[in-house]
């Protein structure tokens, strides 16, 4: 989860340091040529570089907890909206850590032209592969707002509320999509910008073991941008 949640950090802010990870033969941070800004905070509408990260009840919102954290250490200003949290001590530490780092939480999720209005971005963290039926509340008008809001919106592992395997028609259609460990197979459904793979811990023996034929990350990093 904390692989997890820092590649999903660097896939947001990655391309902020003027790096495309497929150009790993430029060594210039900031060469204007490799540049492929995804969300820069020079190029931010709202001036403070002010992100939502909406986690849900369990290892997807686990990630968006500890991807908050990482992002006000690359220097953003997230707010987090986490309106059901497992009675689980993982979890309660995440959340006191981001506490800690003063991050605000969110009671309630704001109108879509309230979200337009304060957050440059969204990050959905609410569901990954573990979401089934008809979405359950408080998510369902939480999905319902982020469906009218026109911010980016980017989706951690599988955008929330689409089947792992279908995808969804009239579901969220995110700007990035951060498919951990390997793309889901409702991925080939995504038609937002940017697709980056996270999650670089799978042993060499499982990778095999379940054909994922995974890119080669470059050198050390932690992301791999498959679009
Ligand atoms: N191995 C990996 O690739 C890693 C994946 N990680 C992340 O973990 C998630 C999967 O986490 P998981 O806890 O299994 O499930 P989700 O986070 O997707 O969903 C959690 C809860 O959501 C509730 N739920 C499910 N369906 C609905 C619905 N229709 N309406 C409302 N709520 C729903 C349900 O909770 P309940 O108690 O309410 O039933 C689920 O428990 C994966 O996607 C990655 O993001 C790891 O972090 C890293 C390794
Ligand atoms: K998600």
């Amino acid at each position: 989860m904390e692989l997890a949640g820092l590649s999903c950090a660097t896939a947001i802010t990655r391309v902020r340091l003027g790096i495309s990870p497929r150009s790993v033969s430029c060594n210039d941070w900031y060469c204007p040529r490799c540049c492929e800004m995804a969300y820069p905070t020079s190029s931010l509408v709202i001036a403070r570089p002010s992100l939502l990260v909406i986690c849900g009840p369990g290892n997807n919102g686990g990630d968006g907890l500890v991807c908050a954290r990482h992002l006000k250490l690359f220097g953003y200003a997230p707010t987090i909206l986490y309106p059901k949290r497992p009675n689980k001590l993982l979890f309660q530490g995440l959340t006191t850590q981001c506490e800690k780092m003063d991050i605000p939480f969110l009671t309630e999720m704001p109108e879509a032209m309230v979200v337009d209005k304060a957050y440059n971005l969204v990050i959905d963290a609410i569901f990954g592969f573990s979401f089934k039926g008809a979405v359950r509340e408080p998510f369902g008008s939480i999905l319902d707002v982020l469906k009218k809001t026109t911010v980016p919106i980017v989706s951690i592992d599988i955008p929330s509320g689409w089947d792992v395997e279908q995808g969804s028609t009239d579901g969220l259609q995110p700007d990035m999509l951060i498919s951990l460990t390997a793309p889901k197979k409702s991925a080939k459904h995504f038609c937002g910008r940017y697709h980056y793979l996270g999650g670089r811990f799978v042993p060499p023996a499982m990778e095999k073991k379940y054909q994922l034929n995974l890119p080669p990350y470059p050198n050390t990093d932690c992301v791999y941008q498959l679009q």
